[in-house]
């Protein structure tokens, strides 16, 4: 599954550069306004941070919410608290656009993350261009030769990489890297089997220096807790933050 969603978002990406070459998408993420320090923002605090997911659908939840107004959303999960909003921008699964990254960054102030399934350079130009201060890779998803391009790139254009991880050996490829932002995602990508203690199992082996990133699976304020205790500095949360009043819940999860 991880693969075909890495193929059908490369295919459209293909796509896109039919219409906008390669060169105009370089050159307009070189003229965008300067990304935001998301590390700062990010940084552990006494508390934990969220970034919050404006998040339509899923391959393994279905359709969750129709976001009319993504920017609305964002600012909301502004309101509430988040310290950088989450923008999946996947079209064939997850009903996402970089217009609605657009739209959100033009709404908020806080780093907004570019969420797909990242696998070539344009992509990240891409990012850039629609305003990310962040974009995610997947190490599940790319050989090392590709990954190390592409974290290269990413940090070129000033923006931070989101290293998605759901194993040790994974977390080894991330820490090689050098990443300083890296998420544990409970969710495995192919199976979309759910594995709430995998961040607990893998926490240790993250030096401190490096922030840890929770993701997925957060239903409950107990989940975040769940999360803290195992020694997250920020929890990503999509679901419960689409399908429910979004700043009485940002305001329940930050009270843990
Ligand atoms: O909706 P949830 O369970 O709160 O999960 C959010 C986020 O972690 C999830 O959307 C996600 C994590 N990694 C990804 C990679 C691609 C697409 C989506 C994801």
């Amino acid at each position: 599954m991880l693969a075909d969603l890495t193929a059908g978002a490369l295919s459209d990406a293909r796509e896109r550069e039919q219409l906008r070459p390669l060169s105009e998408v370089e050159s307009a993420a070189l003229a965008a306004p300067p990304a935001l320090d998301a590390l700062s923002a990010l940084a552990p605090a006494d508390r934990v941070k969220i970034i919050a997911e404006v998040k339509r659908a899923s391959p393994s939840r279905g359709a969750l919410a129709d976001i009319p107004d993504p920017a609305q959303l964002a600012v909301s999960y502004q309101t509430g608290g988040a310290s950088a909003i989450s923008v999946l921008t996947e079209g064939r699964r997850f009903k996402g656009s970089l217009a609605d990254l657009e739209n959100v960054r033009a709404a908020v102030s806080i780093p907004v993350l570019r969420k797909d399934f990242i696998s070539i350079p344009y992509q990240v130009f891409e990012a850039r261009a629609a305003g990310a201060d962040l974009a995610l890779l997947i190490v599940a998803a790319l050989d090392d030769a590709t990954l190390s391009e592409l974290y290269g790139l990413i940090r070129e254009l000033g923006m931070t990489a989101l290293v998605e991880t759901h194993s040790a050996a994974e977390l080894e490829r991330a820490l090689d890297l050098g990443a300083e932002l890296i998420g544990v995602n409970a969710r495995n990508l192919s199976t979309f089997e759910l594995d709430r203690d995998l961040f607990g199992r893998l926490a240790p082996q993250i030096p401190s220096g490096v922030v840890r990133v929770a993701e997925s699976a957060v239903l409950a304020p107990a989940d975040v807790a769940h999360y803290r205790e195992a020694g997250a500095d920020v929890v990503l949360i999509g679901e419960a933050l689409v399908t429910n009043d979004p700043i009485l819940t940002l305001g329940e999860f930050l009270a843990v």
